[in-house]
């Protein structure tokens, strides 16, 4: 099992697509799977129950995975600590953006429900989270200035070593 994490925009769910069909192995999107069980949009889950919902559905969702498969993360994975033990069952790759980096890819987006309100307030969810990332990866890769064949290459690269 490889799980993707980082922040919203690091390029999770791009990367997880590549590197499945790289390595022959299954992709799990977290968002797309719970938006099917939901029947609804994360953004419309998020308005209708609210986060602390939609946190145990990615708990719950997390823990039934059983596949080996390359997982696209959600960002907030990391907000929960009992998250750390589903995921130390897999190699977790931690795609390290910058704060300019993310704020370049999701300037225009929006379908994040946590990508919003004031600059000082996306930026202090990014560093908050910085420190969480680090503690579950078994590799961080920089994805900043690189495009995802070179992001896949690397992870490839990484895990084999
Ligand atoms: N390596 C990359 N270089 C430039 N843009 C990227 C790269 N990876 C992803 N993106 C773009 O950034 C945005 C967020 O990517 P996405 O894969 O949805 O990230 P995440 O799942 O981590 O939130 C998308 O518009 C995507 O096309
Ligand atoms: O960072 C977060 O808390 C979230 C990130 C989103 O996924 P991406 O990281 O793929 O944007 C999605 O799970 C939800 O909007 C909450
Ligand atoms: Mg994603």
């Amino acid at each position: 099992m490889i799980f993707l994490v980082g922040f919203m925009g690091s390029g999770k769910s791009t990367v997880a697509k590549e590197l499945g069909k790289q390595l022959a192995m299954p992709v799990i999107e977290m968002d797309e799977a719970i938006e099917e069980e939901e029947g609804m949009t994360i953004k419309t889950l998020f308005e209708k129950f609210g986060e602390s919902y939609f946190r145990e559905k990615e708990t719950t969702f997390l823990k039934t995975i059983k596949a080996d498969s390359v997982v696209s993360t959600g960002g907030g994975i990391v907000e929960r600590e009992e998250n750390e033990i589903p995921l130390s069952t897999g190699k977790v790759v931690y795609l390290q953006a910058s704060w300019e980096t993310i704020v370049e890819r999701l300037q225009q987006d929006t379908t994040r429900p946590l990508w919003n309100g004031d600059d000082e307030q996306k930026k202090k969810r990014f560093e908050n989270r910085q420190g969480k990332y680090e503690r579950v990866a078994d590799e961080t890769v920089v994805v900043d200035g690189k495009d995802s064949d070179q992001i896949v290459s690397e992870i490839i690269h990484r895990l084999k070593g």
